[in-house]
C-alpha cells in the first residue's frame, strides 16, 4: 500500500529562513512581490487598471504586539485557487504562466508566502477574486501546518488581497514603523505603482519616479549628473562616469557606474540588480563579463530567472547572452571614449588598466582601438606603445621582472628601449601584437642578447686584453660560463653576466644537484650535460675603469682573484642566485683580496694568498 509524504511545516519554515531567506526582513520583499504579480495579473484581465498596494500598521498602545495589514487590488483568488495555492507548498498559479509570461510574474516557487512565518505564527488572508463569484474569502494558515478557509463576515468592497500579520513577540522589530519603511522602499523603490504607508492612522506615499535611469532629462549633462547622483546614494561613492546599459537577451536595462578607484585585482563587483522592479540583490555578481571590474551597476531585468534564495540570477543561456550583451555596452563605451576622447581613456586607462587589458586581450577590434593608448614600463621610463614604435623599429620585451631587472640598467645607457612586461596581462598583450598588426615586429629579449649592442674592440684593444680574456676564460671554464670582453655603458659596470634561457635553466639544474642527494644529483649530472655547453658569458667592459687596469696587471694570481670576484659580482648584480661552488668563490676571493690588501702574512692557505707576505697586522 502506498503512503503519502508528511511535510512538516515547521521544519520547512526553519530550512527556509535560516537557509534560504537572508534576514526576516525577506517576508515583506515577498509580500510586496505577490502583490506586485497579482496587480499584473489583473491588468491582463483588465488592462488600464493601475493598481495599488497599501501597507497599514498599528502598533498597540498596551503593549501588545503590533499588527500589519498588507492589502493590494490586484486579482485577488477564488476558494479554488486558495485550496490549490495557498494551502499547498510549492504550488504556484503563477507556473503554468510561467514560460509563455516569463515577463510578468515574480513568483514561480510557489514558497514566498511562508516567509511569514518567520515572523508570525498565523496568517490571514482575506481576499476576493476578480474573476469569482464576488465572494470573499478568509485563509488563516497557521504554522503548525494547519489552515482554515471560510467566507468572511467583512466583505471586500473591490478585488484584491489583504494580508493580516501579528507579529510574533519576540520578531516585533520587523514591524517597527522605521523598518517597515525602510524595507518597503528597499524592495520597492522602482515599482510602478504608489505604494502607501499608514502607521497609526498617518498615510504616507513611498513610491519613487520609477528607475532614473529612464527618466526624461533636458539634456544630456544633466541626465549625467542625475544619474551620478543616483549612483552616490546607492552605493555611496562618487563615480567617475556613468554607462547606460541594455540586454535584449533577458531585457535587461540599467546603468553602470565607473568607480573612482582601482579595485582590487579580479575583484568582481557586486551590483544591485532588480526583477521586474523589484529589488533582487544588492550583491550579484555573474551580471557582467569577468573584465569589467571597473564599474558597479544598477539593473532591472524582466526576464531573468531569480535563484530560490531571491539573491542572484539563476544561470542558464539567457544570463550568459545577457551578459554579453551588457559587456558589448561597456566596450562600446570604451571603443568610443578611443575614438572621441582620448584623454578620457587614459585617466581611465591609469585606474582601471587591467580592465582594459583583459577585455583587449579577448577582443581584437578592441585592441587595435587601445593597444597605441596603453602604457609600458621600459629600461628608460614608462611609454606607450605609440611613442615606443615611433622611436624603435622591433618591440623588446622581458617577460619576467628577473629578467628586466638583469638588462634594464645597462639596455637603458645604449639606448635600447625594452619593455618590461612582467606586469598581468602586458607580455600576452605583445605576443598578440604582431598577430593583430602583421606590421609589427615582437621580440622577447633577454641579457644573452645584450653583448649584440656592444662596441667591438680595436685590434691593438685586442691585443692588450689577451692575457685578461685567457686568465678569465680558464678561470670560468668549471663554471661553464665563456669570455668576452666589449665597450658598453655605463661605464662604471665593469662586467655583465648574460645568459639565455638555456643557461638559466643549467644554472638552475646546477643548484638543484648541488642540493640533491646522490641518486637524483646523477639524474641532474645527466640533464646538464646533454645541455648547451656554454650558454652563459661574462662580458668585461673595457670602458670601466677597474677592467682596463685588470688587463694591464702581471701578476697572474691577482688577475685569477679578480676574475673570480667580477664574476660572481656580476651574478649578483644580476640576482642570479648562487651556487655552492660560487659561494665558495665568493668567500675565498673576499679573504684573498682582504689578504693581499693587508700586504703580508695571513694568508688564506692555499693559492689564493696572492703571494702575500708572511706575518700578522703591522
Ligand atoms: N496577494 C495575492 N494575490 C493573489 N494571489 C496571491 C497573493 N499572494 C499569494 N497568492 C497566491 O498564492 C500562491 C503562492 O504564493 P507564494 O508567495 O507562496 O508563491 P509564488 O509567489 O507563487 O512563488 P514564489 O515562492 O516564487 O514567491 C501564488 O502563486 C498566488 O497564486
Amino acid at each position: 500500500m502506498d503512503h503519502r509524504f508528511q511535510v512538516s511545516l515547521r521544519g520547512v519554515i526553519d530550512l527556509l529562513s535560516h537557509h534560504l531567506y537572508s534576514s526576516p526582513g525577506v517576508y515583506l520583499r515577498e509580500l510586496l512581490q505577490n502583490a506586485t504579480d497579482a496587480i499584473r495579473a489583473r491588468q491582463h484581465l483588465e488592462p488600464g487598471h493601475t493598481g495599488t498596494v497599501r501597507l497599514e500598521l498599528v502598533e498597540k498602545q498596551d503593549g501588545g504586539p503590533p499588527t500589519l495589514v498588507f492589502s493590494d487590488d490586484g486579482v485577488g483568488l477564488t476558494e479554488e485557487e486558495i485550496h490549490r495555492f495557498l494551502a499547498t507548498i510549492g504550488e504556484s498559479s503563477k507556473r503554468e504562466a510561467l514560460e509563455a509570461r516569463r515577463k510578468d510574474f515574480i513568483g514561480q516557487f510557489g514558497i514566498g508566502l511562508l516567509s511569514c512565518f518567520m515572523v508570525c505564527d498565523e496568517l490571514l488572508l482575506v481576499t476576493r477574486s476578480a474573476r469569482g463569484d464576488g465572494r470573499t474569502l478568509e485563509w488563516r494558515g497557521r504554522h503548525d501546518g494547519t489552515y482554515g478557509v471560510a467566507e468572511s463576515a467583512h466583505p471586500l468592497e473591490r478585488p484584491g488581497t489583504q494580508v493580516f500579520l501579528v507579529a510574533r513577540p519576540d520578531m516585533a522589530e520587523w514591524f517597527n514603523a522605521e523598518r517597515v519603511r525602510t524595507l518597503a522602499r528597499h524592495y520597492g523603490s522602482l515599482l510602478p505603482f504608489p505604494i502607501r504607508l499608514t502607521v497609526n492612522g498617518e498615510q504616507e506615499r513611498l513610491d519613487s519616479d520609477g528607475a532614473p535611469w529612464r527618466r526624461e532629462y533636458a539634456s544630456a549633462s544633466e541626465r549625467r549628473q542625475a544619474l551620478l547622483e543616483y549612483g552616490r546614494e546607492v552605493f555611496d561613492t562618487d563615480f567617475i562616469d556613468c554607462i547606460p546599459l541594455r540586454s535584449q537577451a533577458g531585457d535587461v536595462d540599467g546603468v553602470a557606474f565607473v568607480l573612482p578607484i582601482s579595485p582590487n585585482f579580479n575583484s568582481r563587483q557586486k551590483h544591485r540588480v532588480y526583477l521586474k522592479h523589484m529589488l533582487l540583490s544588492e550583491s550579484a555578481e555573474n551580471l557582467l563579463p569577468e573584465w569589467a571590474f571597473f564599474v558597479k551597476c544598477v539593473v532591472n531585468a524582466n526576464a531573468l530567472r531569480p535563484t530560490a534564495s531571491r539573491e542572484s540570477f539563476y544561470e542558464d543561456d539567457a544570463l550568459a547572452q545577457a551578459r554579453e550583451a551588457l559587456g558589448q555596452g561597456l566596450r562600446k563605451y570604451l571603443m568610443d571614449l578611443a575614438r572621441e576622447d582620448p584623454r578620457s581613456l587614459q585617466r581611465l586607462i591609469g585606474l582601471h588598466g587591467l580592465s582594459v587589458k583583459a577585455l583587449a586581450l579577448d577582443d581584437d577590434d578592441f585592441y587595435r582601438l587601445v593597444i597605441g593608448w596603453l602604457p609600458f614600463e621600459t629600461s628608460l621610463g614608462v611609454t606607450t606603445l605609440t611613442e615606443y614604435r615611433r622611436a624603435h623599429p622591433v618591440v623588446r620585451y622581458t617577460a619576467t621582472l628577473d629578467g628586466f631587472r638583469q638588462v634594464a640598467r645597462v639596455a637603458g645607457a645604449q639606448g635600447l628601449c625594452i619593455i618590461n612586461a612582467a606586469y598581468t596581462h602586458d607580455a600576452a598583450l605583445l605576443e598578440k601584437l604582431s598577430r593583430v598588426m602583421p606590421d609589427a615586429q615582437v621580440e622577447p629579449f633577454s641579457s644573452a642578447d645584450l653583448p649584440q649592442s656592444f662596441e667591438e674592440l680595436s685590434m691593438d684593444e685586442r691585443d692588450a686584453v689577451f692575457p685578461l680574456l685567457r686568465t678569465a676564460e680558464q678561470v670560468l671554464a668549471p663554471f661553464h660560463c665563456g669570455v668576452t670582453v666589449k665597450k658598453f655603458f655605463p661605464a662604471e659596470v665593469p662586467t655583465l653576466f648574460s645568459s639565455d634561457e638555456d643557461g638559466s635553466f643549467r644554472r638552475d639544474v646546477e643548484r638543484a644537484r648541488d642540493e640533491s642527494d646522490d641518486l637524483y644529483a646523477s639524474v641532474l649530472e645527466g640533464v646538464m650535460e646533454a645541455a648547451n655547453a656554454e650558454p652563459a658569458q661574462l662580458c668585461f667592459n673595457l670602458h670601466n675603469p677597474v677592467v682596463r687596469r685588470l688587463a694591464a696587471v702581471t701578476d697572474r694570481k691577482m688577475m685569477k682573484l679578480s676574475v673570480e670576484m667580477l664574476y660572481v659580482q656580476a651574478l649578483l648584480l644580476g640576482q642570479h642566485p648562487l651556487s655552492a661552488q660560487e659561494m665558495t668563490l665568493l668567500n675565498q676571493g673576499l679573504l684573498g683580496l682582504i689578504s693581499a690588501q693587508l700586504g703580508a702574512g695571513g694568508g688564506t692557505g692555499g693559492e689564493n694568498d696572492g703571494g702575500a707576505s708572511s706575518g700578522g697586522l703591522h
